[in-house]
């Protein structure tokens, strides 16, 4: 179901459609007409232009956006690096990642300490693979956040496009763009360096996000299927220009008052500056973050015989340079409806050379129990290249001898995936939390609870 859209805030106002050249102004006439660049730009305002790829990217994939803003981005003094960070997700040579090939699984990402965090320092690197500097790979994040960002202050990430997914709580989050809610089951994508604030919407926040740092997310081909289906491109909501005036501050201290924090080689840089980020008066372009109800997923599924490949079940992908090999698949299981005849339903046993990491937005999942120490909202999981996996003995005994009934399976519930082609290391956090205070969330048993009890059903080579 879609997560209803009455009865929110009138600053929440959208623009539909998924990779549109749109426009928008907060005051009329803020865009100049017929050029970009015009020696005296409408209104008093600079005109600044903002890249999602080189200038010479093929025209179908390239992304830029102008920006029409009271003053320019640079009007800044030099980043300082913030040390220490807020949280070690930012250090980049003591936070090595561990490539290992076991299964892994965590129990629901909770932050008892008494401290408050914000957005930036509630987003922790789980995993990753690739270097931003190269502008290859994709970081894993897990966010806990139980204030907001203080008042003038803003972030952006120089890494990569930020995929969103909201768990619990919404999040209220400003850009140079306008306003964007994302609620529970709905997600977000804030592409590289556009300005954002996170606030809650209400009581504390988690969620799940994924960095992209290399090429930008696309609606997956539809082939055979046609047309329409899946994540459909108008359901994909775009903020309106929204901006305030304040370009003038001085603290008290004799300092500028805005901070902007930058993600920059996974390192935390700050400066500070005396006008606000979030003064675009209008732009027009196809590079602005968007946001993207999972309710509205059109699923398809077999209607004759075995378990289909979750490919079907993609939402958004991030090509790599090989054809049909992403760097990064969102993959939802949203509730559906299994028909298969002679059929084992739930995901088959299977090793595979994308990497899998799992986590549960609501509800459960039909191949792993749920409960304590199972796969339960908030919590994840990882199936590295080649690391076998499938139902726990549990579902497979249960779906084995089950009734083939037409069943609904996922009612109330949505797991999803972060599919990749690379091998994902497991940061020191993801593993031990050492210098976290969430406590030890990986569970040792995972594998052995799974499937260490898995029948042999062969009868010397006899039928059944
Ligand atoms: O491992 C998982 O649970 C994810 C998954 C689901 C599915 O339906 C088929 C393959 C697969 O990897
Ligand atoms: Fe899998």
């Amino acid at each position: 179901m879609p997560v209803t859209q009455f009865d929110i805030p009138e600053k929440y106002s959208y623009q539909n459609g998924f990779d549109n050249y749109l426009e928008s102004e907060a005051v009329p006439h803020a865009l100049p007409i017929g050029q970009n660049s015009p020696q005296k730009p409408p209104l008093g305002l600079y005109a600044e232009k903002l890249s999602g790829t080189a200038f010479t990217a093929p025209r179908h994939e390239n992304k830029q956006t102008w920006l029409y803003r009271i003053l320019p981005s640079c009007a800044h003094p030099p980043f300082t690096s913030c040390s220490p960070p807020p949280n070690e997700s930012y250090i980049t040579d003591e936070n090595k990642l561990h490539y290992i090939p076991n299964q892994l699984r965590w129990d629901p990402f909770d932050d008892d300490s008494k401290e408050k965090k914000d957005w930036v320092e509630g987003l922790h690197r789980v995993a990753g693979a690739g270097d931003p500097t190269l502008k290859q790979g994709l970081g894993i994040y897990l966010y806990v956040v139980s204030r907001d960002m203080d008042e003038k202050q803003a972030f952006y990430s120089a890494d990569g496009d930020l995929l969103i997914v909201c768990q619990e709580g919404s999040l209220d989050i400003r850009t140079e763009f306008g306003w964007i809610l994302v609620r529970p089951m709905e997600i977000c994508v804030v592409p590289r360096g556009i300005k954002y604030w996170v606030g809650l919407a209400q009581g504390k926040a988690r969620g799940y996000a994924l960095e992209l740092y290399q090429n930008h997310f696309v609606l997956p081909e539809l082939g055979p299927i046609g047309s329409n289906g899946l994540a459909n491109a108008r359901d994909f909501q775009v903020p309106v220009a929204s901006f305030e005036e304040d370009h003038g501050s001085t603290a008290s201290d004799g300092k500028y008052e805005w901070r902007i924090k930058v993600k920059f080689n996974n390192g935390l840089f700050e400066t500070r500056q005396r006008h606000s980020p979030f003064d675009v008066v209008g732009w027009h372009g196809n590079y602005y973050p968007f946001k993207y109800d999972l309710g509205r997923f059109n699923t398809v599924g077999s209607v004759s015989y075995d378990h289909p490949d979750p490919s079907i079940f993609t939402v958004l992908s991030a090509p790599s340079e090989r054809q049909g090999t992403a760097v990064a698949d969102f993959v939802i299981f949203p509730p559906r409806w299994l028909v298969g005849e002679d059929t084992f339903r739930p995901p088959w046993y299977h090793r595979n050379t994308m990497s899998e990491f799992m986590g549960l937005i609501k509800g459960g999942y039909d191949a792993k129990k749920g409960g304590k120490g199972g796969f339960v909202p908030g919590g994840a999981s990882l199936h590295n290249v080649m690391s076998g996996h499938g139902p726990d003995v549990e579902s497979y005994e249960g779906a084995r001898e089950g009734e083939l009934r037409p069943q609904k399976v996922g009612e109330g519930s949505c797991a999803f995936m972060f599919e990749s082609c690379l091998m994902v290391g497991v940061s020191d956090w993801g593993l031990k939390h050492e210098r976290g205070v969430w406590g030890e969330k990986v569970q040792e048993d995972y594998s052995e609870h799974s499937w260490g009890g898995v029948k042999v059903h062969w009868k010397g080579g006899k039928a059944e």
